[in-house]
C-alpha cells in the first residue's frame, strides 16, 4: 500500500518539473518512483539535466535516459526532489535511512527549492521515532561515538546508538564513511542537536535536514496533499 502512495507523491512532484530545470535527484524507494516518472516525461520531450544524490540513483537515472551531470559541473540547482524518513510540520526532516544523507544534503543545499515526497506514514509531530543517521569517518570511531553520546547525555536524549551493518561488516557510504543510527524517540530541539553534532570533528553530517525543504507532497488514502512549512 505504501508503495502506491510513494508513487502518487513522486508523480505529483514530477509534474512540477519544467523544461530547462537543473534538478537534484534524490535517493531511496520513493525517489526511485520519481526517477521513473521523470524518465517518462523526458521520453515525451521534457528537457532537464539532473545531479544524482547517490551512485544508486545515478545508475537508475542514467539507464532510463535522464541526462546527468555532477554538482561540480552544475553547482546551482533549481529544484531537488527527494524522499524522507520523517517530516514534521516545519518540514524538518530525518533522512539517511538509505545511507545517502551526505550527498543528499549537499545537493539540497545547492538547490533553490526542495520538494519532499512521502507516504503519510512518514509524517510526525516531532522528529525522532525513526533512528537518526549520523555519518562519521572510520578513523577514531570509538572516540567519535563517545563524543556523540556525550551530546545526547547533555541534551537528555537516550544513549542508544548502533553502527549500521555491525562492527564485523559496517555499512560504507558513497563517501567511504560509516553510519551510526541513534534511537532518540523524540527530538524536541532539532537545531540544537544538529549544531552540537556537526561540531564533533569525526562527524561528517547528520540526517537532520532543517530549513531545506520548501514543500512536501504527502500521499495517503485521501490522495496527495501539499504541505508547506509552518
Ligand atoms: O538515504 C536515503 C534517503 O535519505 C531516503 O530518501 C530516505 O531514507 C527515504 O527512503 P524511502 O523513500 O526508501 O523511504
Amino acid at each position: 500500500m505504501s508503495d502506491q502512495y510513494k508513487k502518487l507523491a513522486a508523480e505529483r512532484a514530477a509534474d512540477d518539473v519544467t523544461s530547462g530545470m537543473r534538478l537534484g535527484i534524490g535517493t531511496g524507494s520513493t525517489a526511485e518512483f520519481f526517477v521513473h516518472a521523470l524518465a517518462r516525461r523526458v521520453q515525451d520531450g521534457l528537457d532537464v539535466i539532473g545531479v544524482p544524490t547517490s551512485e544508486r540513483t545515478r545508475e537508475l537515472a542514467s539507464s532510463l535516459g535522464i541526462r546527468l551531470t555532477t554538482l561540480d559541473e552544475l553547482p546551482e540547482l533549481d529544484l531537488t526532489v527527494d524522499g524522507a524518513d520523517e517530516l514534521d510540520p516545519h518540514l524538518s526532516l530525518i533522512k539517511g535511512g538509505g545511507g545517502a544523507l551526505l550527498r543528499e544534503k549537499i545537493v539540497a543545499s545547492a538547490s533553490a527549492n526542495m520538494i519532499v515526497i512521502a507516504d503519510g506514514s512518514k509524517e510526525v509531530a516531532t522528529l525522532g521515532r525513526f533512528p537518526l543517521p549520523i555519518e562519521v569517518v572510520p578513523f577514531g570511531l570509538e572516540a567519535t561515538r563517545r563524543a556523540i553520546l556525550k551530546v545526547f547525555g547533555d541534551l537528555g536524549l537516550p544513549l542508544n546508538m548502533a553502527l549500521r551493518g555491525g562492527s564485523a561488516q559496517p555499512f560504507v557510504t558513497d563517501g567511504g564513511h560509516f553510519i551510526l543510527d541513534a534511537q532518540l524517540e523524540s527530538i524536541p530541539e532539532v537545531q540544537t542537536l544538529g549544531d552540537r553534532l556537526v561540531a564533533i570533528p569525526g562527524v561528517v553530517e547528520h540526517g537532520l535536514f532543517i530549513e531545506l525543504a520548501t514543500k512536501a507532497y504527502v500521499a495517503g488514502t485521501d490522495g496527495v496533499k501539499t504541505v508547506l512549512p509552518i
